[in-house]
Formats: C-alpha cells, structure tokens, sequence
C-alpha cells in the first residue's frame, strides 16, 4: 500500500500523517500528498502548457534541443536519455528547466546553473513553468520539514540546503507506445532518482509503476492536485540509508501520457553524506556523475 498524506495535516504534527510518511520514507519510497498550496487547476494549466509545447513540429522544438548547448537545459527528444545501462535509450521525450538566476550571476557558467532556454511557443510557456518552479519547490521543502519530522532528522539538515537548489523541473512527454518497441524500450526504464525528493504531477493517466521489494510492480497514479512524491539517491545517503529511493518505471500504453517531476536537489556544495559521517559527498559531484552517465550527449562513447 502506497500511503496518501494531506500535507497540511503533516505540517500540524498530525499522528496519522506523519506516520504515513515514515512509513513512505523508510518502506515503500512513495507516496501520494494533497491538501498542498498547488490546486488541481494550477496543476492542469502546467500539464496542458507543456503538452502545447510537445506538439509543435520537431524543427520548432530543436531550436531548444539540449544537445545544442551542452547543459540540460531545455528540449529532449526521444532517445536524448538513457536511465538503466541495460535498456535502450527512452522513447519519452522531455523539457528541462532549472533555476533562474539574474543576468551577470558568475554561477551561470556552471552546468546546473546554466541559463534556461525558453521557447517561444505556447507564448506562456516561461510566464507559467517559471512560477510552477518556484511554487512546486515551496511544496517540495514543506514535504521535505514533513519526513525530518516523520524519519527523526534533525530539522536544521535541510535548512539553507535548498537557498539555491539545483532543483530541476522536468515535463515528461510520452506517446502511446511505439509499435516498434520491444522488452528493452521503455517509455523510462527502471530507475532511482538522483536528488532528494521529486514532487511529481501527472495527467491521471496511469503507467508509473513501482517496483516492490519482494517483486513485481506497483501502478500507480495521481490527478492533477494530488502529487506522486519518492526520495532519491541523496536523501538515501543523508539518512544513512533509514529514507529509501525506490526503483520505478514507465512502460508506456495506448494512450499519450504527460508528467511533471520537479527533481528537488539541494545547492551544488551541500554534503550529503549521513551527519557525522568523516566523508564527505557533494551533491553537484553526485549529480554531475549521473547526468553524465544518463544524458545520452553527456554520455562519453
Ligand atoms: O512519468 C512518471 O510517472 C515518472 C517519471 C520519472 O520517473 C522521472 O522522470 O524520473
Ligand atoms: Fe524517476
């Protein structure tokens, strides 16, 4: 069973709650949130935005392709992304948007603060994802108070981790899957993510399946209004293993499919190695490895 939490509840102290969310956190990786400061409306307006964009032509969408700049910012196509060594690179497509800071800012060089790339169409299109950026990464560190709480963390570990994340804000754009495909093609392969916690609103459609520890697969799915969320590689290291990135999936159906994780990653410098650990591990240095592992034009042959 995959706990459903109202997020104001668990902000309150609510008992019911936060054990839901230790039991999220430390069994099965995932969880559903309501009751957030994102409604279903806002959600639905993000959800459609992005679709307008996946359906322009191919030309108009490369004049963001990722493989372009160098960073990951901005359009990939299919097969741009390679998640589990051992399938094919996704059939999905995806745009990728991170932080933005002010024009002049030295840390603009730096590949995950690199300077988005915004198309021109939907002509809302970087009004409605760049305050979608910063309302869902407001959520994000709500949840975040919400399993110090529940796990026992001390509150202060993720205080100012966040100040200047290197959260990245991702729509996933799936087809109906390709007739083509075969067991190695995957609309995302098995997968844990790389960060923290990823706030993840869906269309409803289902498709993400998670895996089970004993075996198998779970479905699930959320409506506009209600988040996915699961902990990734990072949160697993901060809590010395007590917070679990669970893998997970999407094999892809007859129906197109849109998704929006914002991956809630902390400042390139923050340790995230467990407290009074006498190593150290950089949360840029984590991340610049998996991207350069999984992004197949940061891939090295
Ligand atoms: O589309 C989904 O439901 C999940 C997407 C996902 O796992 C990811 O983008 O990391
Ligand atoms: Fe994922």
């Amino acid at each position: 069973m995959i706990p459903r939490i109202d997020l104001a509840q668990l902000a309150a102290g609510d008992a019911d709650a936060v054990a839901g969310m230790h039991k999220a956190a430390t069994d099965v990786g995932f969880a559903k949130v309501h009751n957030t400061a994102l409604d279903a409306k806002r959600v639905s307006a993000v959800i459609e935005t992005y679709r307008s964009f996946f359906k322009l032509p191919e030309a108009e969408k490369s004049n963001c392709d990722m493989a372009k700049t160098g960073s990951n910012r901005g359009w990939g196509a299919a097969g741009s992304e390679q998640v589990d060594p051992d399938a094919n690179p996704d059939y999905k497509q995806f745009f990728d948007a991170g932080l933005t800071l002010p024009d002049g800012d030295p840390r603009l060089s730096e590949p995950f603060y690199a300077p988005n790339c915004w198309p021109s169409n939907p002509p809302e299109f970087e009004a409605v994802i760049r305050q979608y950026y910063t309302d869902a990464c407001a959520v994000a560190m709500d949840v975040l108070r919400g399993v110090a709480r529940a796990v026992d963390l001390s509150a202060e570990v993720f205080e100012g981790a966040f100040d200047a994340p290197m959260a990245l804000l991702r729509g996933n754009y799936y087809p109906a899957r390709p007739a083509w495909a075969g067991s190695k093609d995957f609309g995302i392969a098995t997968h844990t993510d790389y960060g923290c916690l990823t706030l993840l609103a869906t269309d409803g459609s289902p498709g993400l399946e998670v895996r089970k520890r004993g075996g198998g697969w779970i479905p699930l799915s959320a409506a506009p209004g209600e988040f996915i969320i699961n902990f990734g590689e990072m949160m697993e290291f901060w809590s010395d293993g007590l917070v679990r990135a669970t893998p997970h999936r999407v094999v892809g159906g007859n129906d197109e499919r849109i998704s929006v994780p914002l991956f809630f990653n902390p400042a390139y410098d923050t340790n995230v190695a467990p407290e009074g650990a006498d190593r150290m591990i950089k949360a840029g240095e984590h991340l610049a490895a998996r991207y350069n592992e999984t992004y197949v034009h940061l891939q090295k042959p």
